[in-house]
């Protein structure tokens, strides 16, 4: 079994436990449920820097990222730095992250923020709805045509914007809908978790018009998002690049600065 296929294993496990704690209903009835959602896709296409950065304490390829920061001051961070949006990890058993971060991060700032999680249920987008996100992510990887379908639709029904995420072709060419808002390139295989900034290059005209395209993992200069932006990319999605460093904020705004 390869580690997606771990992760999205145990994910079913801990989503069928959720929904016996808390039902659809009392997650409907959360204060945040009903409320103005911000548009990510909107501020990526009138910026000229694209950053969406991500709040990430360790990963199953880097182990340790960083323990020691704390969701409020880096979304406030994130937000003083200029970025457009901030993606908020919610796994815990692989990312060490909650949903009550993506909560704290509602509480601390008004970026767009997107719920990033291995979604492989309805439930668990109307729970990203709930505790604070703007946008879900929706992994082509581990879903089928008909699931990206449905869960998009659930979405957009939301007012939530889906990101989808594509490593190759194959993907590319299951996943292309209208109910998507934006087309996000993994450079880091999840399966393998080789990385390569060719990946986002190579996809990248085949990738219809109408999609904000995003660059997403491995970027860590401002020389890989240079190289980037000819190929049509307005997002760039970073994550331990800022959270490896004492001040994730401080460290995102020097990013920008030199953009
Ligand atoms: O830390 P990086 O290399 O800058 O990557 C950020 C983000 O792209 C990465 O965390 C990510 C992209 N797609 C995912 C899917 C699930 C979990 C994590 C991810």
């Amino acid at each position: 079994m390869n580690i997606l296929e771990k992760i999205t294993n145990d994910k079913r496990t801990e989503v069928n436990l959720r929904k016996q704690l808390i039902p659809i209903k009392q997650l409907e009835q959360s204060i945040l449920f009903e409320r103005n959602t911000i548009s990510l896709s909107k501020k990526l296409k009138a910026s000229n820097t694209g950053i969406i950065a991500e709040h990430k304490r360790r990963s199953p390829s880097k182990q340790v990222i960083n323990h020691n920061l704390n969701v409020f001051d880096v979304a406030k961070g994130y937000e003083s730095a200029g970025v457009c949006g901030m993606s908020v990890l919610t796994d815990g058993k692989y990312f060490g992250g909650s949903l009550d971060d993506l909560l704290t991060a509602r509480a601390s700032c008004h970026l767009p923020l997107l719920r990033k999680e291995f979604i492989i249920d309805p439930y668990q987008i109307i729970e990203a709805k709930a505790y604070g996100a703007d946008i879900i992510l929706l992994i082509a990887a581990i879903l089928t045509n008909a699931e990206i379908k449905q869960f998009s639709e659930l979405a957009k029904q939301l007012n939530l914007e889906v990101l989808l995420e594509v490593h190759n072709v194959e993907e590319l060419h299951k996943s292309i809908m209208p109910s998507l808002d934006m087309l996000g390139v993994n450079n880091r295989n999840l399966k393998t978790f080789e990385v390569s900034l060719e990946t986002s290059k190579k996809l990248s005209n085949l990738i219809p018009e109408d999609f904000v395209k995003v660059s997403e993992s491995g970027i860590s200069s401002v020389e890989a998002i240079k190289q980037l932006q000819p190929f049509g990319y307005k997002g760039f999605l970073i994550g331990e690049n800022f959270m490896k460093t004492n001040n994730a904020g401080e460290s995102a705004k020097q990013f920008i600065e030199n953009l």
